[in-house]
């Protein structure tokens, strides 16, 4: 298939440095190369390049023009890359930008479901944030049935931005760190969602497997992923900002990867919030590379060779 790359190296959706970083060590760690070497016809589409502002005061959340203005511009670059028919990659940056990626994909393909594979659920409103910091709170901009939770007039930077997703097109896979309005949420909506405790309790196959039963029963629908990095143990990837235990195994990540590439409906993919200035030089190290090989796994590498 083509395949699209595109960099968001952002970081305002929370407060650490260094978040920023991830497209870059994702490329210098070969990534590019290594999708070709699958025989993809990859185009990389560069960095975007986000305005910076400053005194951005917090307005429920915080940096709301920085965030806005960034979303709107991965929006329109990952619906381009849709519509010129590519398997499109975002590289992170934290994961607030998945409002625009998710946005983005739903202007071409508007039937998407979406797997939300992630220590956290990000659906957190601008009212229940315990940070304010927006990479929580995506999918609250994004969900029809939680458009009454978003003081959108305060958030004049997010103008651009309509609901595009219902709450049941969504699975998630690898919670384990959850709010108490983001519990209420899931509970409200009965959210298709699988925590780690699941995971323990029924394996990896039989999760993503019921998780996709779940989104895309007929298989009929365009697969959006966005994969968190800090889904996978903090012992595995602790290059991240908001690590959390008794994550998903490498091979686990990797399986996910590949059932989801077997099902021939990927149609767009993040990969968020490496941040290689977080922990030590075996994280780092670590995280990249576990990031690499999840992406190249969901687009055709094979562990049985
Ligand atoms: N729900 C959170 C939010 O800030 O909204 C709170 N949480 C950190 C907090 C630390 C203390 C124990 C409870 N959890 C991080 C999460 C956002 C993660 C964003 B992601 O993109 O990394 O998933
Ligand atoms: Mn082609
Ligand atoms: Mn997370
Ligand atoms: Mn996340």
């Amino acid at each position: 298939r083509d395949v699209a790359i595109i960099g968001a190296p952002f970081k305002k959706g929370q407060r650490l440095a260094g978040v920023e970083q991830g497209p870059r060590v994702m490329r210098e760690a070969g990534l590019i190369e290594k999708i070709r070497e699958l025989g993809h016809n990859v185009e990389d589409r560069g960095d975007l390049n986000f305005e910076v502002f400053k005194d951005d005061p917090r307005n429920y959340v915080l940096n709301p023009k920085a965030v806005g203005a960034a979303t709107k511009k991965v929006s329109a670059a990952v619906e381009q890359a849709v519509r010129d028919n590519k398997l499109t990659v975002t590289l992170g940056g934290d994961h607030s930008i998945s409002i625009g990626t998710i946005h983005g994909h739903a202007q071409a393909e508007p039937n998407l479901c979406l797997l939300w594979i992630d220590a956290h659920a990000d659906i957190n409103t601008p009212l229940t944030t315990p940070s304010g910091n927006i990479h929580g709170t995506p999918l609250s901009f994004l969900v029809n049935q939680l458009k009454d939770t978003i003081p959108w007039t305060a958030l004049s930077p997010f103008d651009w931005l309509k609901p595009c997703l219902n709450i049941t097109d969504i699975a998630f896979v690898g919670l384990r760190d959850l709010d108490p309005g983001e519990r209420y949420i899931l509970q409200k909506f009965n959210i298709t969602s699988f925590s780690i405790h699941e995971v323990d309790r029924y394996g990896i196959h039989e999760v993503i497997a019921r998780s996709l039963d779940a989104v895309n029963p007929k298989g009929d629908r365009p697969i959006h992923m966005s994969f968190d990095i800090d889904s996978v143990d903090p012992a595995v990837t602790g290059a991240t900002g908001t690590p959390v235990p008794g994550g998903l195994t490498f091979r686990e990540g990797m399986f996910i990867a590949e059932h989801v590439y077997r099902t021939g409906l990927l149609s767009a993919l993040d990969l968020v919030e490496v941040n290689p200035e977080v922990g030590s030089r075996q994280d780092k190290a670590n995280t990249v590379m576990t990031a690499v090989e999840v992406l190249t796994a969901c687009l055709g590498k094979k562990r049985e060779g």
